[in-house]
């Protein structure tokens, strides 16, 4: 079932669920639906199947089509990726998460090895482009420039593999998991073409009220954004580090997001550490000290902390 981005299809689901409320569906432990943006075989799709064994996926056109699936009770869960090993976090999708009311409930962190995918019978020296998510392609640079192909971006990997696969391109290849290539029937004519050997993506998986469950019993750690209105960046900076640093509170990463973001705020960063401001008062209090020298502060969640890079293909 793909949804559209802004769509509500929370109708259609009742019809697969009966109608039956959400404390009822986690009583007798139903399946989730986990939203994702792309087609079947995506990245992301694989880390909710990673993160949710069993679980059903949505597919969703967009990231925020996905996310919107959750606020609107048509997904349990949506998987967004947030940065990779080779260019950093994906701080446009921090702007998603801000801008709509989920929590983080989980993370998830896959060994992503490209593959070069195309219809049988196509040799790479018959390639004219390649299609891909544009930061699969900017991650196979120096793969694309050796084959000096034109590159194409399109809205998802596995997606690039199901235009290729429909459409009959003998010409052109796809960067993507061996698994689309599986379910579209292409073949992989080589693999492994990402610039740098390690390469893997950190992803998020939120919810309406962030973590149930699972890994409850874990060491937590929290994801929050900080913003502040005046343009001293060093002052905001010190005054973050010395909230967590003065009650012995880990920071696992400190990121600005660039460019003007919620509007009227000069600078905004993506702050995570270790601990729970649910579970822990040191934490708490490092937060409430951050919150009042801040113009705003949103915490997008607390859950298990799991530093695990898991394996797909
Ligand atoms: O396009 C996909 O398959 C995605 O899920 C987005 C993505 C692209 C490249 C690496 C990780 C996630």
């Amino acid at each position: 079932m793909a949804l559209t981005h802004g769509g509500n299809g929370a109708g259609n689901l009742d019809k697969h669920r009966g109608g039956v409320k959400r404390e009822e569906r986690e009583m007798w432990n139903e399946k989730w639906w986990v939203a994702y943006q792309g087609v079947p075989g995506a990245y992301s799709e694989l880390a909710a199947r990673t993160a949710c064994p069993g679980c059903f996926t949505l597919p969703c056109r967009t990231l925020t089509g996905a996310v919107l699936a959750v606020e609107s009770g048509e997904a349990d869960r949506a998987v967004l990726p947030v940065e990779s090993t080779m260019d950093g976090t994906a701080l446009r999708n921090y702007d998603i998460l801000l801008r709509h009311d989920v929590r983080v409930a989980r993370e998830i962190t896959l060994f992503v090895r490209y593959c070069l995918l195309a219809l049988p019978g196509v040799r790479k020296a018959g390639l004219r482009r390649v299609m891909s998510h544009p930061v699969a392609l900017a991650h196979c640079g120096r793969a694309l420039a050796r084959l000096g192909v034109d590159r194409e971006p399109v809205e998802d990997t596995a997606g690039a593999v199901r235009l290729l696969s429909t459409r009959r391109m003998f010409d052109a290849a796809a960067i993507a998991s061996a698994r689309a290539g599986e379910i579209y029937g292409l073949d992989v004519i080589d693999e492994g073409v990402q610039d740098e050997a390690w390469n893997t993506t950190r992803f998020l998986i939120v919810s309406r009220d962030g973590e149930v469950g699972a890994g409850a019993r874990a060491p937590k750690k929290t994801s929050m954004v900080v913003a502040h209105a005046g343009d001293d960046a060093m002052a905001m900076l010190r005054r973050v580090l010395s909230a967590f640093a003065s009650r012995g509170v880990n920071l696992t990463k400190l990121e600005w997001l660039k460019g003007r973001r919620l509007r009227v705020f000069a600078r905004v960063m993506v702050v995570d550490f270790e601990g729970s401001v649910e579970e822990e008062e040191n934490v708490r209090e490092a937060v409430k000290e951050v919150e009042e020298s801040a113009a705003f502060v949103r915490v997008l969640g607390c859950y298990a902390s799991d530093r695990t890079v898991y394996n797909l293909e």
